[in-house]
Protein backbone atom coordinates (compact mmCIF):
# COMPACT_ATOMS: atom_id res chain seq x y z
CA UNK A 1 0.00 0.00 0.00
CA UNK A 2 0.77 3.60 -1.21
CA UNK A 3 -0.05 5.76 1.88
CA UNK A 4 -2.13 9.12 0.19
CA UNK A 5 -1.12 12.55 2.02
CA UNK A 6 -3.45 15.04 0.41
CA UNK A 7 -1.69 18.68 -0.35
CA UNK A 8 -4.54 21.33 0.95
CA UNK A 9 -2.27 24.73 -0.95
CA UNK A 10 -5.44 24.73 -3.75
CA UNK A 11 -7.84 25.41 -0.88
CA UNK A 12 -6.09 28.14 0.35
CA UNK A 13 -5.37 29.90 -2.97
CA UNK A 14 -9.04 29.68 -3.67
CA UNK A 15 -9.72 31.37 -0.04
CA UNK A 16 -6.88 34.17 -0.08
CA UNK A 17 -8.59 35.35 -3.71
CA UNK A 18 -11.44 36.64 -1.65
CA UNK A 19 -9.21 37.62 1.62
CA UNK A 20 -12.14 35.98 4.06
CA UNK A 21 -11.96 32.41 5.32
CA UNK A 22 -14.45 30.44 2.39
CA UNK A 23 -13.42 28.01 1.75
CA UNK A 24 -12.08 26.66 5.20
CA UNK A 25 -8.67 24.71 4.75
CA UNK A 26 -9.43 22.86 8.04
CA UNK A 27 -12.67 22.29 7.20
CA UNK A 28 -11.38 20.69 3.55
CA UNK A 29 -8.95 18.86 5.47
CA UNK A 30 -11.57 17.63 7.93
CA UNK A 31 -13.65 16.07 4.53
CA UNK A 32 -10.26 14.76 3.48
CA UNK A 33 -9.47 12.63 6.55
CA UNK A 34 -12.85 11.96 7.04
CA UNK A 35 -12.57 9.95 3.39
CA UNK A 36 -9.61 8.43 4.17
CA UNK A 37 -6.63 10.39 3.41
CA UNK A 38 -3.62 9.06 5.25
CA UNK A 39 -2.45 12.33 5.92
CA UNK A 40 -2.19 16.12 5.15
CA UNK A 41 0.43 17.89 3.04
CA UNK A 42 1.27 21.81 2.78
CA UNK A 43 4.01 23.45 1.18
CA UNK A 44 3.54 27.33 3.14
CA UNK A 45 5.59 29.55 0.32
CA UNK A 46 7.96 33.11 2.07
CA UNK A 47 5.43 34.65 0.04
CA UNK A 48 2.00 33.44 1.89
CA UNK A 49 0.46 32.72 -1.48
CA UNK A 50 -1.39 30.21 -0.12
CA UNK A 51 -0.89 28.11 3.13
CA UNK A 52 0.23 30.40 5.87
CA UNK A 53 1.70 30.12 9.05
CA UNK A 54 -2.10 29.97 10.92
CA UNK A 55 -2.73 26.73 8.89
CA UNK A 56 0.20 25.01 9.71
CA UNK A 57 -0.72 25.72 13.11
CA UNK A 58 -4.17 24.35 12.98
CA UNK A 59 -3.42 21.42 10.41
CA UNK A 60 -0.91 20.15 13.00
CA UNK A 61 -3.36 20.54 15.53
CA UNK A 62 -5.87 18.20 13.19
CA UNK A 63 -3.27 15.73 12.65
CA UNK A 64 -2.36 15.29 16.09
CA UNK A 65 -5.53 15.33 16.93
CA UNK A 66 -6.69 12.25 14.37
CA UNK A 67 -3.20 10.26 14.60
CA UNK A 68 -2.45 10.95 10.81
CA UNK A 69 0.59 12.08 9.27
CA UNK A 70 1.20 15.53 8.77
CA UNK A 71 3.83 16.42 5.93
CA UNK A 72 4.92 20.09 5.55
CA UNK A 73 7.22 20.65 2.54
CA UNK A 74 9.11 23.97 2.67
CA UNK A 75 12.76 25.63 1.43
CA UNK A 76 15.17 25.52 4.56
CA UNK A 77 16.99 27.64 3.90
CA UNK A 78 14.44 30.25 3.15
CA UNK A 79 15.16 33.20 5.99
CA UNK A 80 11.93 34.07 7.63
CA UNK A 81 9.84 36.93 6.68
CA UNK A 82 6.85 38.74 7.90
CA UNK A 83 4.03 36.22 8.00
CA UNK A 84 6.61 33.28 7.45
CA UNK A 85 8.34 32.13 10.49
CA UNK A 86 10.85 29.50 7.99
CA UNK A 87 10.21 26.12 7.74
CA UNK A 88 12.65 25.53 10.83
CA UNK A 89 10.69 27.25 13.12
CA UNK A 90 7.10 26.32 11.82
CA UNK A 91 8.22 22.27 12.44
CA UNK A 92 9.75 23.30 16.00
CA UNK A 93 6.40 24.76 16.69
CA UNK A 94 3.90 21.75 14.98
CA UNK A 95 6.32 19.12 14.95
CA UNK A 96 4.98 17.35 11.88
CA UNK A 97 5.65 13.54 11.44
CA UNK A 98 7.72 14.21 8.26
CA UNK A 99 9.16 17.60 6.76
CA UNK A 100 10.19 17.47 3.06
CA UNK A 101 13.18 19.58 1.83
CA UNK A 102 12.43 21.36 -1.31
CA UNK A 103 14.64 23.95 -2.98
CA UNK A 104 12.62 26.57 -4.58
CA UNK A 105 13.15 29.83 -5.42
CA UNK A 106 11.37 32.76 -3.72
CA UNK A 107 8.48 33.53 -5.55
CA UNK A 108 8.81 30.26 -8.18
CA UNK A 109 5.67 29.07 -9.43
CA UNK A 110 5.90 26.09 -8.49
CA UNK A 111 8.31 23.30 -7.47
CA UNK A 112 10.03 21.89 -10.82
CA UNK A 113 13.58 20.62 -9.47
CA UNK A 114 15.09 18.65 -6.97
CA UNK A 115 18.36 19.17 -4.95
CA UNK A 116 21.73 18.86 -6.27
CA UNK A 117 23.66 17.34 -3.68
CA UNK A 118 27.34 18.19 -5.42
CA UNK A 119 26.82 21.95 -4.12
CA UNK A 120 24.07 21.23 -1.13
CA UNK A 121 25.18 18.73 0.71
CA UNK A 122 27.56 20.25 3.27
CA UNK A 123 24.45 22.58 3.56
CA UNK A 124 21.92 20.24 3.88
CA UNK A 125 23.39 18.10 6.90
CA UNK A 126 23.03 20.34 10.01
CA UNK A 127 20.03 21.13 8.56
CA UNK A 128 18.06 18.12 8.38
CA UNK A 129 19.88 16.95 11.65
CA UNK A 130 18.26 19.89 13.03
CA UNK A 131 14.84 18.87 11.96
CA UNK A 132 15.27 15.01 13.20
CA UNK A 133 16.41 16.06 16.17
CA UNK A 134 12.23 17.87 16.69
CA UNK A 135 11.33 14.36 15.80
CA UNK A 136 10.74 14.68 12.19
CA UNK A 137 10.94 12.30 9.91
CA UNK A 138 13.34 14.24 6.80
CA UNK A 139 12.29 13.92 3.17
CA UNK A 140 14.67 15.45 0.11
CA UNK A 141 12.89 15.95 -2.66
CA UNK A 142 14.87 14.95 -5.78
CA UNK A 143 15.12 14.73 -9.55
CA UNK A 144 14.17 11.30 -11.44
CA UNK A 145 17.53 10.34 -12.88
CA UNK A 146 20.08 12.38 -10.76
CA UNK A 147 23.33 10.04 -10.05
CA UNK A 148 23.86 11.27 -6.65
CA UNK A 149 20.15 10.70 -5.05
CA UNK A 150 21.90 8.24 -2.41
CA UNK A 151 23.75 11.45 -0.98
CA UNK A 152 20.37 12.08 0.48
CA UNK A 153 21.14 9.58 2.87
CA UNK A 154 24.85 10.38 3.61
CA UNK A 155 23.43 14.17 4.57
CA UNK A 156 20.93 12.07 7.15
CA UNK A 157 17.58 11.96 5.40
CA UNK A 158 15.24 9.21 5.83
CA UNK A 159 13.40 9.13 2.44
CA UNK A 160 13.52 11.05 -1.14
CA UNK A 161 10.47 12.45 -2.92
CA UNK A 162 10.41 11.63 -6.68
CA UNK A 163 9.52 14.96 -8.35
CA UNK A 164 7.06 13.34 -11.14
CA UNK A 165 6.49 16.45 -13.52
CA UNK A 166 8.50 15.38 -16.41
CA UNK A 167 6.80 11.74 -15.85
CA UNK A 168 3.12 13.54 -15.52
CA UNK A 169 4.45 15.50 -18.80
CA UNK A 170 5.78 12.63 -20.92
CA UNK A 171 2.34 10.50 -19.37
CA UNK A 172 0.08 13.12 -21.18
CA UNK A 173 2.41 13.26 -24.15
CA UNK A 174 1.71 9.50 -24.65
CA UNK A 175 5.35 8.87 -24.45
CA UNK A 176 5.50 7.73 -20.33
CA UNK A 177 7.85 4.37 -20.55
CA UNK A 178 11.17 5.91 -20.25
CA UNK A 179 10.16 8.19 -17.87
CA UNK A 180 8.80 5.42 -16.25
CA UNK A 181 11.94 3.34 -15.94
CA UNK A 182 14.24 6.18 -15.02
CA UNK A 183 11.87 6.98 -11.80
CA UNK A 184 11.88 2.73 -11.20
CA UNK A 185 15.54 2.75 -10.94
CA UNK A 186 16.17 5.87 -9.44
CA UNK A 187 13.68 4.20 -6.87
CA UNK A 188 15.90 1.33 -6.65
CA UNK A 189 18.96 3.07 -6.17
CA UNK A 190 17.91 5.48 -3.33
CA UNK A 191 16.46 2.32 -1.88
CA UNK A 192 19.85 0.53 -2.21
CA UNK A 193 21.31 2.89 0.11
CA UNK A 194 18.78 2.75 3.07
CA UNK A 195 15.86 5.79 1.88
CA UNK A 196 12.78 5.44 1.58
CA UNK A 197 10.74 6.57 -1.28
CA UNK A 198 7.87 9.14 -1.72
CA UNK A 199 6.40 10.52 -4.71
CA UNK A 200 5.00 14.06 -6.14
CA UNK A 201 3.86 16.65 -8.15
CA UNK A 202 1.00 16.79 -11.01
CA UNK A 203 0.36 13.06 -10.07
CA UNK A 204 -3.18 12.69 -10.89
CA UNK A 205 -5.63 9.71 -11.47
CA UNK A 206 -4.88 9.14 -14.97
CA UNK A 207 -0.80 8.72 -14.60
CA UNK A 208 -1.11 7.63 -10.73
CA UNK A 209 -1.65 4.06 -11.44
CA UNK A 210 0.98 3.32 -13.81
CA UNK A 211 3.70 5.01 -11.66
CA UNK A 212 2.84 2.53 -8.97
CA UNK A 213 2.46 -0.06 -10.57
CA UNK A 214 6.63 -0.19 -11.91
CA UNK A 215 8.13 1.79 -9.60
CA UNK A 216 8.97 -0.28 -6.65
CA UNK A 217 7.54 0.63 -2.95
CA UNK A 218 6.50 4.08 -2.93
CA UNK A 219 5.74 4.56 0.46
CA UNK A 220 3.56 8.12 0.01
CA UNK A 221 2.49 10.01 -2.68
CA UNK A 222 1.32 13.49 -1.89
CA UNK A 223 -1.14 14.86 -4.26
CA UNK A 224 -2.70 18.34 -4.66
CA UNK A 225 -3.73 19.89 -7.75
CA UNK A 226 -5.06 17.43 -9.38
CA UNK A 227 -7.01 15.92 -6.63
CA UNK A 228 -8.83 19.50 -5.73
CA UNK A 229 -9.84 19.99 -9.00
CA UNK A 230 -10.97 16.27 -9.86
CA UNK A 231 -13.31 17.36 -6.56
CA UNK A 232 -14.81 20.59 -8.31
CA UNK A 233 -15.81 18.29 -10.74
CA UNK A 234 -16.88 15.68 -8.62
CA UNK A 235 -18.68 18.51 -6.20
CA UNK A 236 -20.20 20.26 -8.86
CA UNK A 237 -23.44 18.32 -10.17
CA UNK A 238 -24.33 17.99 -6.61
CA UNK A 239 -23.89 21.59 -5.78
CA UNK A 240 -25.45 23.48 -8.46
CA UNK A 241 -28.82 21.55 -7.91
CA UNK A 242 -28.76 22.36 -4.18
CA UNK A 243 -28.05 25.81 -5.13
CA UNK A 244 -30.59 25.64 -8.23
CA UNK A 245 -33.38 24.56 -5.31
CA UNK A 246 -33.11 27.32 -3.16
CA UNK A 247 -33.61 29.88 -5.84
CA UNK A 248 -36.05 28.22 -7.52
CA UNK A 249 -37.31 28.19 -3.95
CA UNK A 250 -38.57 31.38 -4.11
CA UNK A 251 -42.30 32.59 -4.97
CA UNK A 252 -41.11 34.70 -7.80
C1 LIG B 1 7.02 19.87 -3.63
C2 LIG B 1 6.05 19.77 -4.70
O1 LIG B 1 6.08 18.90 -5.47
C3 LIG B 1 5.05 20.76 -4.98
O2 LIG B 1 4.12 20.12 -5.78
C4 LIG B 1 4.31 21.55 -4.03
O3 LIG B 1 3.91 20.94 -2.89
C5 LIG B 1 3.16 22.21 -4.70
O4 LIG B 1 3.32 23.54 -4.45
P1 LIG B 1 2.29 24.60 -5.06
O5 LIG B 1 0.92 24.16 -4.64
O6 LIG B 1 2.71 25.89 -4.44
O7 LIG B 1 2.44 24.56 -6.56
N1 LIG C 1 4.80 17.01 -3.02
C1 LIG C 1 3.87 17.16 -4.06
C2 LIG C 1 2.61 17.69 -3.54
O1 LIG C 1 2.44 17.87 -2.36
C3 LIG C 1 1.48 17.99 -4.44
O2 LIG C 1 1.86 18.33 -5.73
P1 LIG C 1 0.67 18.67 -6.77
O3 LIG C 1 -0.23 17.45 -6.81
O4 LIG C 1 -0.06 19.86 -6.24
O5 LIG C 1 1.37 18.91 -8.06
Amino acid sequence: MTALSVNLNKVAVLRNSRGGREPDVLRAAQVCLDAGADGLTVHPRPDARHIRADDVYALGALCRERGVEFNIEGNPFAPPRPGYPGLLALCEAVRPAQVTLVPDADGQLTSDHGFDFTHSSDALRPLIAAFKALGCRVSVFVDVGDPNVALAAHCGADRVELYTGPYAEAFAAGTPQPALAAAAATARYAQAAGLGVNAGHDLNQANLPAFLATVPNVLEVSIGHALIGDALYAGLDATVRAYRALAHATAT
